[in-house]
């Protein structure tokens, strides 16, 4: 892979959550030898408190504005990276443009059974601290779903592979990408 300085070398991953960005972000880096960011880690690294506590204390509007700040950050020349973002990122119009600015942006998917139960196992996801955890899946990803697609240079749905293999994946279109 062609690893020259600035931002179009980033790959960046995207898509609802428990679809595996950070699970997923985390190996390419690893396979890549490169720097892994995690949009959310760096959030809360900065903000010195967890996400459910910025959604519960300042609610998700302030939550977006950080988030926004903290990918135009990313955008400056740097080496390249992998970067994971968090499942709502895509709902700014002006994040989406900065998106599609900072590399190959790949968009990770799975059924909503499958995300329901990938994110039961922790509770810290405020979006899904709710009675019917399904629905507001199924509703936020029929809003979200067009802003995916819209910045995604790659689909992939991870239901049937393992995180490994989805990694491979990836690097291989990558490679391409960058190559052509
Ligand atoms: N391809 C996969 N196959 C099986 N399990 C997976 C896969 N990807 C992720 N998981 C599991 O699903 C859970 C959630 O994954 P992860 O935290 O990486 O999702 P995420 O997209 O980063 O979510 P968020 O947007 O909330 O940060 C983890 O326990 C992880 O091990
Ligand atoms: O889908 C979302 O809106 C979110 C996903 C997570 O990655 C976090 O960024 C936060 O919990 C919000
Ligand atoms: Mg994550």
């Amino acid at each position: 892979m062609n690893t020259a300085p600035g931002p179009k070398q980033n790959i960046v991953l995207i898509g609802f959550m428990g679809c595996g960005k950070t699970t997923i972000g985390r190996i390419l880096a690893r396979m890549l030898g490169c720097p892994f960011v995690d949009l959310d880690q760096l959030i809360e690294e900065k903000a010195g408190t967890t996400i459910s506590s910025i959604f519960a204390e300042r609610g998700e509007p302030y939550f977006r504005l950080v988030e926004a700040a903290i990918l135009h950050e990313l955008a400056a020349p740097g080496p390249q990276r992998v970067i994971s973002t968090g499942g709502g990122i895509i709902t700014r119009r002006r994040s989406r443009r900065l998106l599609k600015q900072l590399g190959y942006v790949v968009w990770l998917q799975a059924p909503v059974e499958i995300i329901l139960d990938r994110t039961r196992r922790n509770r810290d996801r405020p979006l899904l601290e709710t009675e019917d955890p399904k629905s507001r899946i199924q509703a936020l990803l029929d809003h979200r779903q067009p802003h995916y697609r819209e910045v995604a240079d790659l689909e992939i749905d991870t239901s049937g592979l393992d995180p490994e293999e989805t990694a491979c994946g990836i690097l291989e279109s990558a490679r391409y990408h960058f190559a052509h």
